[in-house]
């Protein structure tokens, strides 16, 4: 009897629900539901509206019902290190306070007067983004400490969703590592670290692993929808969902193309030693406790910008043949300077840049855009000779999955200023590594790597070589 799970992905900038099944022992996906994601300003903070992202998982399955589609299970996955607080009645304290919201500002340094930054990266792996949920956490203590006195609940974003669906409140592991509180060890909450920074460790739920059948949708809920079904836990942190569907494991780096661009490698064990601390690469949860030692980059956030702040009027594949018809115009920008985090205006900030650093400043889309693709591709590249010095070995292909893998002109200039062959896809790597997860709980596919395969035969995916054919070896 073929089973149907649903993945409900949410990135930052859109959320999908997709239906996958397996029909000949090929994976086939049906996108249900598609929305817009975005932060919004609420009062002073940047926040995620986690009211209308759950209104919209909600009428995905109403779009279910309508076609006459009745899944077997349900998994959520969305973007990391962001929250939800709920008191003793289990109502929310606070709203869903997005990682760009400026916050966190100053606190990383405030948190290393109680414990040094060597220690907190032997112990949890994580990598220092300023608005890891540590330093997010640690900010509420320093501004509204009767917030954490009243914390009953300590729920990441899809454990929120997955609370509203079930009644149930879990931490999921992939997700919860994000956050730079649990031992990359133990791998659970790192009390001790808790306890020395004062928050109150009762708030936080026993970590569950992939995989795990949470339970069925409240009474409440099957009422409202009309149907029931098991919610199980993918890798609730996208970029773990995204993972599991590289098809080329072997030699390969992969990149998390999405808002983020996400680079590493799969490992087995955490890798904690000072380079990658110097390096900033982090040791994240995966799937079977495997590790997902990566960087972020900024990623193609900076062009989501760009294209806001030309009014939404070109397409993002429209920008892209504008970038190459610019092929003239060499500037380059850090991508991950902070100044690119959540400027008032992208295409300000770097024309701003360029200037500041004595280079041309764009003065066309296509040449804002073709700076956008060349500093990613020059930061991957950068990236990439880090994983391999930490490796100590040469990596023979990049596999760029992620709906970033969609623009050619980006996939070709990674393999030309890294002299690797690119693969690129599938697009909904996401959606798929939640919905084998959830297969795999429900019996369908045997294990990760039966999952790679099904994968690997299932979805088309694009080979760039580098320009002059002269492949790294
Ligand atoms: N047709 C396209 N051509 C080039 N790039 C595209 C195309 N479609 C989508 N993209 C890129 O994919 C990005 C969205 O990737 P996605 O994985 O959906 O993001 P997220 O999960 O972070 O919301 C867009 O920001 C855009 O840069
Ligand atoms: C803030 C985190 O680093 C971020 O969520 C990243 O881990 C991630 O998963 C981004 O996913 P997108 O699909 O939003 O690019
Ligand atoms: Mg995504």
């Amino acid at each position: 009897m073929t089973k149907y799970s649903i993945a409900v992905d949410i990135g930052a900038s859109s959320g999908r629900l997709i239906l996958g099944y397996l029909e000949n022992g090929v994976l086939k996906l049906n996108e249900i539901h598609r929305f817009e994601n975005k932060i919004v300003k609420k009062g002073e903070a940047f926040c995620w509206e986690a009211g209308k992202l759950f209104q919209e998982i909600k009428n995905g399955l109403h779009q279910c019902k309508q076609m006459g589609i009745k899944p077997d299970s349900i998994g959520i996955d969305t973007w990391a290190v962001d929250f939800v607080l709920l008191d003793e009645d289990d109502m929310p304290l606070t709203e869903a306070v997005s990682y760009r919201d400026p916050r966190t500002d100053g606190i990383m340094e405030q948190v290393f007067g109680h414990i040094i930054k060597e220690r907190l990266y032997l112990e949890t792996g994580i990598q220092f983004q300023k608005f890891n949920t540590i330093f997010q956490l640690y900010s509420i203590k320093q501004s509204n400490p009767e917030i954490l006195e009243k914390a009953k609940s300590f729920l990441m974003i899809p454990d929120y969703f997955n609370y509203l669906l079930t009644n149930k409140k879990v931490n999921e592991y992939t997700n919860a590592t994000s956050t730079q509180l649990v031992n990359a060890f133990t791998k659970k909450w790192d009390v001790q670290l808790l306890d020395l920074l004062g928050i109150n460790k009762e708030m936080f739920h026993e970590i569950k692993m992939p995989k795990t059948i949470l339970g069925n949708l409240s009474e409440e809920l099957v009422g409202e929808i009309g149907f029931d079904m098991k919610v199980i836990l993918p890798a609730t942190h996208d970029t773990g969902s995204a993972v599991i569907s590289v098809p080329e494991k072997e030699d390969t780096i992969y990149i998390s193309s999405g808002t983020w661009s996400l680079i590493g490698v799969e490992n087995y064990f955490p890798i904690c030693i000072m380079k990658a601390l110097d390096y900033n690469f982090t040791n994240e949860g995966g799937l079977d406790y495997r590790y997902r030692f990566l960087k972020n980059i900024m990623g193609l956030w900076m062009i989501q910008e760009v294209k806001r702040n030309y009014q939404d009027v070109y397409s993002f594949a429209e920008l892209v043949e504008m970038a190459r018809a610019a092929d003239s115009f060499k500037s380059l920008v850090d991508v991950n300077d902070d100044r690119f985090l959540k400027p008032e205006n992208m295409v300000d900030e770097i024309r701003n840049y360029c200037q500041d650093t004595n280079q041309m400043q764009p003065n066309t889309p296509g040449e804002v855009a073709k700076c956008v693709f060349d500093s990613l591709a020059a930061s991957y590249k950068l990236a990439v000779k880090e994983i391999e010095e930490i490796f100590e070995k040469q990596f023979k292909k990049i596999n760029v999955i992620g709906g970033g893998c969609q623009n050619e002109m980006l996939n070709q200039l990674v393999a030309d200023v890294t002299g690797k062959e690119v693969n690129a896809g599938p697009v909904e790597a996401t959606a798929i590594g939640n919905i084998v997860a959830q297969l795999m709980a429900l019996n369908e596919i045997e294990d990760i790597k039966d999952a790679r395969a099904i994968i690997k035969k299932s979805f088309e995916i694009k080979k760039y070589l580098p320009a002059k054919h002269v492949l790294n070896q």
